[in-house]
């Protein structure tokens, strides 16, 4: 049967990602997968910010969105990062095709909370139009950005948008791609790891971060229905690879089997 595959591309690893991705990119396209990326630019947004004299702030993994900080987003994400990867996904001959969460109100979205400013949350995914780019047989690469009625746009985590495009697709996959191998516990890499320990590890701060909307997102996924989901390191040439990084599975399972020991930092 057709496969569906959501990717999601940090913004930490966007300028590292391995060649094998592209590769792997072009072969599951060409095999008749369907592809969808979603990316972020968290590095890229901070970049833009310092340069204009603004300080990046975040509360819990999510950008603090004034006015002007908006401006930049749409810039980083919208402008910048969206065809930096399509360009190379062409060199590459993937039909891919660059939109935001804007074009086609493929993300509406609402306010989370004022004290976050622009940050959104997705209440709807345009599935009929994602459908009808991927029946053209394109690769759409999607910008986390979102929508309202009135035409307001927001910032939104590229990991919940890339989770809730995949819930609404009813994607096969879930691929995470970071700039680390997967969820580190004590130095470790975890293969497995389900809902209960993932709570506790945001509770204990052994997750923190980027790595929080992250998992966050991950469990929405698995809560409704996405049967693979994981985070892998787009860094490493075997980001694609079953089994590779922290898959997250919905079973109490050991936690502790080791993929591969991070080095101390
Ligand atoms: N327990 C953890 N295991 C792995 N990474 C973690 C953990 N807790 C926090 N992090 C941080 O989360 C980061 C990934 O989140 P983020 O920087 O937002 O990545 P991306 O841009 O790929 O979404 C890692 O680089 C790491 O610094
Ligand atoms: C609300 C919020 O925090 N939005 C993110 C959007 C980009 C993103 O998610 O980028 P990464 O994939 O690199 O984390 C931000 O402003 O950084």
């Amino acid at each position: 049967m057709e496969q569906l595959v959501v990717l999601k591309v940090g913004g930490s690893v966007l300028e590292r990602l391995h060649p094998a991705f592209f590769a792997q990119c072009f072969e599951a396209w060409r095999s008749g997968t369907k592809v969808v990326i979603v990316h972020g630019g968290g590095p890229a947004i901070s970049e833009l910010m310092e340069k204009q004299g603004k300080k990046p702030t975040f509360v819990k993994g999510r950008r603090v969105t004034d006015d002007e900080t908006l401006s930049l987003v749409q810039m980083a994400l919208a402008g910048q990062v969206n065809k930096q990867l399509v360009t190379r996904l062409i060199k590459q001959h993937v039909a891919a095709i660059g939109i935001s969460g804007v074009d086609l109100e493929l993300l509406k979205a609402e306010q989370v909370e004022p004290e976050l400013g622009y940050v959104g949350r997705v209440t709807d995914v345009n599935v009929d139009a994602l459908d009808q780019v991927l029946s053209q047989g394109w690769v759409p690469v999607i910008a986390s950005l979102g929508v309202d009625e009135s035409g307001q746009v927001y910032n939104i985590n590229a990991d919940e948008a890339a989770a809730d495009i995949a819930i609404a697709l009813g994607a096969d996959q879930l691929v995470l791609l970071s700039d680390v191998d997967g969820i580190c516990v004590d130095g470790r890499v975890l293969e497995k790891v389900s809902p209960p320990s993932i709570e506790r590890y945001i509770q204990t701060g052994v997750i923190t971060g980027g790595m929080i909307p992250k998992v966050r997102s991950a469990l929405q996924s698995l809560y409704k229905g996405i049967s693979v989901i994981r985070i892998v390191n787009g860094v490493h040439a075997d980001a694609f690879k079953q089994g590779a990084g922290t898959c997250i599975v919905n079973e109490e399972v050991i936690e502790h089997g080791v993929v591969s020991n991070v080095p101390p930092s």
